[in-house]
């Protein structure tokens, strides 16, 4: 095969939806390319989830100190420019530390950008590239709204380098960037406004979640402005006016949060007979596109699972089993766990409430109160509510949770979840005491 092309395996994008995966292959004698036009590691490390994090981080401790009835005393706060500062200067360690990796492994790294001239054959710059499989990981960008005054609008890679905290911030979009950069920058000392289109945030989560988690918000002094179509943005010396069919709002920045799309231009999928559409491209059940020796990976799918790092690691290592050979059968995703970096969090993982609601033949829904656990108190929760879905054989299959911890209760109940244990195994889980891991699983009905 290496006589014919160039490559066994070139990955368009060097983001999860490539990295993952791809060191089995070389392991397995492979020859592998990665064709990257921008930062290795693409978004998550450089502009995603890593980034925010660590912003993340500083907001959760000065809200838990606010929580905390005096115990944490004093004037907490972020000094923005040193948590900006170490920010940059952990992640400028992963790109170099990603492509380090893969070359010891025996990866190429070719930058540029890539695009189809023929299904085995990519053109990048004055160079073509031949390979006998091709994965597109290309990810997704910013959706920016097209309105007057749009030159002002900053999208979620500018708000993640954002240099001095905001006096007043207005977001647009109450999707997962919009609702974790207002927690943030609400921490952080800005009077944050979040416009919402809509009337409910976060289609993907029950209601009465997201309605508990957008009055825990507003408790902070986020301000919720629903229903509202922003229509043109004027700037007044050093700041800007928002005008909506409900008025105007002023801002000294304003967070674009509107969505993402999948990068598909520019890669010439049309003339191969690739099919996508704005949500991404069209896959079978083996991520082949309509050309079988091309496939797709990671957030560029057009798929029903969540677009998240982990789906882009499963995704990819899936790939590489087909490709190798070593799985035949078509994706199964797991339960997969999805979290929503706020304080308080908003997660979940299985069956949903809504699905169990519309199936009560199949499925039991107990709700908690997680304030009756007493464990919460000892890190100055304050609310939260929790529903845990069982199938009728009494298995554990779903859970949501709204609470400061949700991700790692959520987490803790995956297993149970996605290995559908029974009471009985559930109780031979002896785990360490005092801790939310415990405490999710003692809490199981
Ligand atoms: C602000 C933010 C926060 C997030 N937080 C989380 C989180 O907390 N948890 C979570 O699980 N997920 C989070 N996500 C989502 C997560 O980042 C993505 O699901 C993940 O990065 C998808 O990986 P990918 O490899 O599919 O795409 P990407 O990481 O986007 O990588 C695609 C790469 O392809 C390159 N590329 C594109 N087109 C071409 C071309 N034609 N030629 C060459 N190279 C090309 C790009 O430059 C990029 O490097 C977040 C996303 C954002 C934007
Ligand atoms: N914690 C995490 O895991 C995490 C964090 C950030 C991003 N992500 C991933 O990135 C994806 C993108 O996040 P996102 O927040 O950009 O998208 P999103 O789809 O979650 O939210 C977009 C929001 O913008 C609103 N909107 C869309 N068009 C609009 C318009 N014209 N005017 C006003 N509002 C409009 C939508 O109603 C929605 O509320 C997520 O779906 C998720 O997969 C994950």
């Amino acid at each position: 095969m290496s006589q014919t092309f160039d490559y066994d395996v070139v990955f368009i994008g060097a983001g999860h939806g490539a990295f993952d995966g791809a060191p089995a292959l070389t392991a397995a004698g492979k020859t592998v390319a990665f064709i990257e036009e921008d930062k290795v590691g693409g978004t998550c490390p450089n502009w995603g989830c890593n980034a925010k994090i660590i912003l993340e981080a500083p907001a959760k401790a000065v809200q838990t100190a606010k929580q905390s009835d005096g115990v944490i005393a004093g004037d907490t706060h972020i000094d923005w420019p040193t948590a900006m500062k170490r920010k940059q200067e952990i992640i400028n360690g992963f790109a170099p530390a990603i492509q380090g990796a893969m070359e010891s492994v025996g990866v190429d790294f070719i930058f540029g950008h890539a695009s189809f001239v023929d299904a085995h054959t990519l053109q990048v710059g004055d160079r073509k590239v031949t390979a006998d499989k091709i994965v597109i990981a290309t990810g997704q960008h910013s959706h920016r709204l097209d309105l007057p005054g749009k030159e002002f609008l900053h999208d979620s890679k500018d708000f993640l380098s954002i240099p001095v905290v905001p006096k007043k911030m207005v977001i647009i979009g109450a999707g997962f960037i919009g609702l974790e950069a207002a927690s943030i920058m609400r921490a952080a000392g800005s009077q944050v406004t979040v416009i919402m289109r809509d009337q409910q945030a976060l289609p993907a989560f029950n209601r009465d979640y997201t309605e508990e988690l957008l009055k825990a918000l507003a408790k902070q002094g986020v301000l919720f402005i629903k229903n509202t179509t922003v229509e043109k943005i004027e700037q007044n010396g050093s700041s800007y006016s928002i005008s909506t069919n409900t008025g105007s709002f002023p801002a000294d920045y304003i967070l674009d949060a509107t969505g993402r799309i999948p990068n598909t231009d520019g890669l010439n999928l049309a003339e191969l007979g690739i099919k996508y559409d704005h949500k991404g491209i069209e896959v079978n059940e083996f991520l082949q596109t309509a050309v079988s020796n091309i496939y797709a990976s990671g957030d560029v799918i057009k798929k029903d699972v969540p677009k998240l790092t982990p789906t882009a690691t499963f995704e990819s290592q899936y790939i590489v089993s087909h490709i190798l050979g070593e799985e035949k059968e078509a994706i199964n995703y797991p339960a997969i766990g999805e979290n929503l970096f706020t304080t308080p969090r908003l997660a979940q993982a299985g069956v949903t409430v809504d699905e169990a609601k519309a199936h009560p033949d199949q499925f039991d829904i107990i709700e908690q109160d997680v304030m009756d656990d007493w464990y919460r108190l000892v890190d100055f929760e304050q609310a939260g509510k929790r529903s845990l879905i069982y199938n009728k054989e009494k298995q554990l299959v779903g859970v949501i949770e709204l609470s400061d911890k949700a991700e790692d209760v959520v987490n803790a109940l995956l297993p149970a979840i996605e290995f559908g244990y029974t009471p009985a195994q559930i109780k031979r889980l002896v785990t360490i005491f005092p801790s939310i891991g415990y405490s999710a699983l003692d809490n199981l009905q």
